[in-house]
């Protein structure tokens, strides 16, 4: 694989019933995604335990303290590998309140990044689907981008990926990909999913991934699955169904350039006619 390019790897696991056995599983799916020449893992939203909001409040753990932290610093070292570690839920100081917080580890196991999802999801869907996150969840209040070896990161967490504005200022910001980890609803994922990853993609000439927990049909709350990785020309490269699985794609720098070329949006915005907002000032991230 030449130097512009490296391999993907993301991980649709299925979460099991405590922390302990996910933490476990975790460490096997990551030697295999390595083991297949994976530069770059990511795990899915809140992958130590099943979605529910009882659950989530008996697992949260401090952030860096905790066993989670520890187990994914530790495996990103050991198998030498970016590790974009999914989400948990991340003790806030509030007894009953946590953050829904992503943790990024480079190949020494250092944190290089933290992304507590932004936006929550009080959303009101029909009968059984009257979701209120900020009733559990303390929303972050930044943008995250992360440096690796191979290119800028824009890090969002499942309902941020509903907001252009995040994607856009990502790729303003010098992100060639976006990784969004995130457990969508039967609801909306069937519709949304792919739809907003491939539109975060073809806007903004940049790959995306969408990462969520396999299908759980015995959770209270069922995540749709589905993961994939969208190219900077909007198509999915690679996906899965609502199993476990693990997905590989090649991010491709020289593809993305030529999108670029042969699409030149950026310099085709018609700046005289609408307002823009310039981002690129370095505003630190
Ligand atoms: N939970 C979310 O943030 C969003 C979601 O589940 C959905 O869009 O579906």
């Amino acid at each position: 694989m030449s130097s512009s390019c490296f391999k993907l790897a993301i991980i649709q696991m299925f979460v099991e019933r405590t922390k302990e056995l996910n933490h476990i599983k975790v460490k096997r799916l990551l030697r295999e995604a390595t083991g297949k020449g994976a530069k770059v893992v990511v795990l899915p939203e809140f992958f130590t335990c099943r979605c529910d909001p009882n659950l989530f409040r008996e697992v949260m753990e401090p952030v860096p303290n905790g066993p989670t932290f520890k187990l994914l610093s530790e495996a990103a070292k050991e198998n030498e590998v970016f590790l974009f570690g999914g989400s948990y839920p991340e003790s806030s100081g509030k007894p009953d309140m946590f953050f829904n917080t992503s943790n990024i580890f480079n190949p020494r196991g250092e944190l290089i990044g933290q992304h507590r999802k932004l936006h929550m999801y009080d959303v009101d869907l029909g009968p059984h689907l009257h979701i209120t996150e900020s009733h559990h969840i303390i929303p972050g209040n930044r943008l995250t981008v992360v440096k690796t070896d191979y290119c800028k990161i824009g890090v969002g967490i499942c309902f941020d990926i509903q907001f252009p504005e995040m994607a856009r200022i990502y790729r303003q910001r010098g992100c060639d990909l976006l990784i969004y980890m995130g457990a969508m609803t039967l609801k909306s994922g069937p519709v949304h999913w792919k739809v907003l990853s491939q539109a975060r993609a073809a806007d903004n000439q940049v790959y995306v991934a969408a990462v969520g927990p396999a299908t759980d049909v015995t959770s209270p709350y069922v995540p749709w699955g589905h993961s994939s990785v969208a190219s900077p020309w909007g198509e999915i490269i690679a996906s899965c169904e609502s199993e476990e699985a693990i997905v590989y794609a090649d991010i491709d720098f020289d593809y993305l350039k030529e999108v670029r070329r042969m699409l030149p949006l950026e310099s085709q915005r018609r700046k005289d006619v609408y307002k823009t907002v310039d981002l690129t000032d370095g505003t630190p991230v």
